[in-house]
């Protein structure tokens, strides 16, 4: 089993890491490797990040001591949202079909969860975000299609995207958690523009679906003092609530958005004017 511990960075301190050190803190270069389930805990908002990826064998989610109790999911609830070829969960025995795209929410106290692929030759690849819960909720197969879209942005501006809210209020009940998938357009590069904080939630990003050549932007820091990570596919980026949160891509792309803290509110965003970026 692989489990990183990242700890929290006060943002005065941040103010003077080089890239290297940023990159440490906020960038998880390695989600996905074959067999396995690698894990990554952030202690902002207790958030815990991976990915499993079964191939010819069923891989389970470990218990590490870092959640600091018998069965992973005796005190949190996971999303899982497949990035990959068509697989299964199966959770607490209860077999579960997750194909591209869709998403798995599992309550707490669900039990054993074990990823399978259907076919090796096109492995799944379960993106996993995990927050603290504090109550036991259904768990259930959101297909993408049932998630909650709206189209946002402009081609004028390349950011033309559609963004799909599937663990949210109304779609899915979950203690905290709240999680989706925003796809850009062909020819939209932009991400998230004008740019938003929310610090009493914090969140993760996970870009994927790059060619191995290109490259996100991601912009992070402060309003007044922004920095940048250079992210590839499959690579995540933890946002602290006070951080702010978007990039622009060398191609278009698509990223996993996910939020734990005070409160599920997608709306609750305090807005950063062009004119206070620096
Ligand atoms: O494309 C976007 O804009 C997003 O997907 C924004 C994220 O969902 C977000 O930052 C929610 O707080
Ligand atoms: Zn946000």
């Amino acid at each position: 089993m692989t489990i990183e511990i990242r700890q929290v960075a006060h943002p005065e301190a941040v103010r003077g890491f080089d890239t290297e050190t940023l990159r440490r803190h906020f960038l998880i270069e390695r989600l996905f490797s074959p067999g396995e389930v690698l894990l990554t805990y952030s202690h902002i908002d207790r958030l815990v990040v991976g990915g499993a990826m079964p191939v010819d064998a069923p891989v389970t989610l470990p218990t590490p001591k870092a959640v600091g109790t018998d069965a992973f999911l005796a005190r949190r609830e996971l999303g899982a949202i497949n990035v990959g070829g068509p697989g299964r969960v199966r959770v607490g025995g209860a077999v579960h079909a997750v194909g591209p795209r869709d998403a798995l929410y599992v309550g707490m106290g669900a039990g054993e969860v074990v990823f399978e692929s259907d076919d090796a030759a096109s492995p799944a690849k379960f993106y996993l975000v995990s927050t603290p819960a504090h109550a036991a909720h259904e768990t259930v197969v959101i297909p993408a299609e049932r998630a909650n879209r709206m189209e946002v942005g402009d081609q004028a501006t390349s950011n033309r995207r559609t963004i799909r809210q599937y663990i949210i209020p109304g779609v899915c009940t979950s203690c905290q958690l709240v999680m989706g998938l925003t796809q850009l357009e062909p020819g939209s590069m932009w991400n998230t523009m004008p740019c938003h904080t929310h610090d009493r939630r914090s969140e993760v990003y996970l870009y994927f679906d790059l060619d191995p050549n290109a490259r996100v932007l991601h912009l992070m820091g402060e309003p007044s003092e922004t920095r940048h990570l250079v992210v590839a596919s499959e690579q995540a980026v933890l946002s602290p609530g006070w951080s702010i949160h978007s990039g622009v891509g060398t191609s278009h792309y698509a990223f996993i958005w996910a939020m734990g803290g005070d409160n599920q509110d997608y709306t609750d965003m305090d807005m950063v004017a062009m004119s206070a970026l620096r």
